[in-house]
């Protein structure tokens, strides 16, 4: 067993809202040569063979989240299972937040229809049962939705510019019943970071959560 579990990398996937800040979280282990990090797809959500599906959906919820969320279903699903030689892969998102906090957010509000829903429920269900989605770690990057709504609004996507802050909030409350209520199912532990601190203070957060993810890789394979 102990081979087998040092075969798979361990996996970390870093969650939260639009805007809290996954980008330079991601950036800061870049430096790192045992992780591996996969960054969100969003080049390929804005491209699917020349169609810009994220334009799409924001601009007709109705019409396109269904199709949106199958390709991000599939994107994340080949960020899950591929391969790589680093004893640490961190991902960005996953097929868990994928699920319980965007198309539970856009079946609540109507964007998806329930019968849909199930059609993703079954992708996911095989997917379980013949690929291994497991995690070891998810990295939750705590904010309040007004300060993920600012942080979008300066990073100025051109998709996202009429997001109202209202869905902030309900993907925030999402994150929140999944991550810290545990109201759906939670496949690892949940190590919390403030991030509405700023670039300084966020630096040490950083640094002690690279300290845990390094510690507790070792071991894992140590055992
Ligand atoms: C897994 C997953 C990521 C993800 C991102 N998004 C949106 C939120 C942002 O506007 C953009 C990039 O994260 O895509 C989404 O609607 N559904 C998603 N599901």
């Amino acid at each position: 067993l102990k081979q087998f579990a040092s075969l798979r990398p361990y996996t970390v996937i870093v969650e939260g809202n639009i805007g809290c800040g996954k980008t330079t979280f991601l950036n800061y282990f870049q430096q790192f040569d045992d992780v591996n990090v996969l960054a969100e797809p969003v080049n390929k959500w804005r491209n699917c063979n020349g169609y810009n599906l994220l334009d799409k959906m924001y601009s007709d919820p109705k019409k396109w989240s269904f199709t949106f969320q199958s390709y991000v279903q599939l994107t994340i699903l080949q960020h899950h299972t591929m391969k790589t030689g680093h004893p640490i892969k961190l991902m960005e998102r996953s097929i868990y937040s994928a699920r319980h906090c965007f198309v539970e957010q856009m079946a609540r509000n109507g964007s998806i229809e329930r019968a849909s829903v199930s059609v993703m429920d079954e992708w996911f269900k095989w997917a379980k049962e013949n690929c291994d989605l497991s995690v070891d770690l998810i990295v939750y990057l705590k904010t309040t939705p007004e300060t993920a709504y600012q942080r979008m609004l300066a990073r100025n996507r051109p998709e996202e510019q009429y997001v109202p802050l209202e869905y902030f909030q309900d993907i925030h409350n999402l994150h929140e019943e999944w991550l810290l209520q545990k109201r759906f199912e939670c496949p690892a532990p949940v190590l919390i970071i403030d991030a509405n601190l700023d670039k300084s203070g966020i630096m040490e957060e950083y640094s002690k959560c690279k300290a845990q993810i390094f510690t507790e890789r070792e071991l894992k394979v140590a055992l």
